[in-house]
């Protein structure tokens, strides 16, 4: 196993629920992540892939195994250490939680001010110039009501990936999206990951996405296994 992987899960069980309903839905789940690789997981419902998601983004905590993220230790790990890495991933989940009091680039916007120092003129142009990256110069303004479920989740893509994040972790990202739009925000999701270098892991069941990924992964009734690379 290659040791500048951004991500390394070794031998990670995962438990819900105490006593009698304590309930195992990951086991003995081993796999690695090297920077700037795309990978998908796929997976039966209910099989283990959020939770697998939660826990290497730091918003669970690990609770046997190991679980290494950019070369940190999370099993374990203190608050404070889990909220300084959780500034280096770039989340996308299926409800984008976009703030509906506050337009698409202010929505981008308070990302940055939250996650860095950088002056609120910097974030502003920043937020601007990302949202255009992701095809919606012409909507910066808008609310989140006036936009498509595709633009909304494309303005989640631009808040995501704005501060350079070194991994990206989407949970069905196309899964509200017509085909059109789906291969859209995977592909600029793509794009712009690969050229800030990020590693991007992406839960999905859709079928019509799977040639993007440099790797696919199955979980299984909480056991990961790997099924294919993709053709380059
Ligand atoms: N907070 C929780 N408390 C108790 N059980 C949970 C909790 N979250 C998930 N589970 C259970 O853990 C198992 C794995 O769930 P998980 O959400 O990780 O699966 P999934 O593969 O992401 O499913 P889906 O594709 O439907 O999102 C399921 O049996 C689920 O019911």
């Amino acid at each position: 196993m290659a040791s500048d992987s951004i991500i390394k899960i070794q031998n990670v069980n995962h438990y819900y629920g105490s006593g009698r309903l304590r309930k195992q839905v990951l086991f003995d789940v081993t796999a690695s992540i090297e920077p700037g690789e795309v990978v998908i997981m796929t997976g039966p419902s209910g099989s283990g892939k959020t939770t697998l998601l939660t826990l290497i983004g730091a918003l669970r905590s690990t609770q046997e195994g190991s679980m290494q993220v950019l070369g940190e230790e999370l099993r374990d790990a203190p608050e404070s250490k889990l909220v300084e890495l959780r500034r280096n991933i770039g989340y996308i989940f299926q409800a984008h939680n976009l703030l509906n009091s506050l337009t698409a680039r202010q929505n981008v916007q308070m990302s940055i001010e939250l996650h860095t120092d950088i002056p609120k003129v910097k974030a502003y142009s920043m937020a601007e110039s990302m949202l255009a990256a992701v095809g919606l110069g012409e909507w910066i303004n808008q609310y989140p009501h006036e936009l498509s479920g595709g633009q909304k989740q494309r303005v989640a893509i631009a808040r995501a990936l704005v501060c350079n994040p070194k991994i990206v972790l989407a949970d069905e990202p196309t899964a509200a999206l017509d085909k059109k739009s789906g291969r859209d925000v995977v592909e600029i999701m793509q794009n712009l990951a690969k050229q800030q270098g990020a590693a991007i892991l992406l839960v999905t069941h859709d079928n019509r996405i799977l040639d993007i990924a440099d790797r696919i992964i199955n979980m299984e009734d909480g056991q990961l296994s790997s099924i294919s690379v993709a053709p380059v």
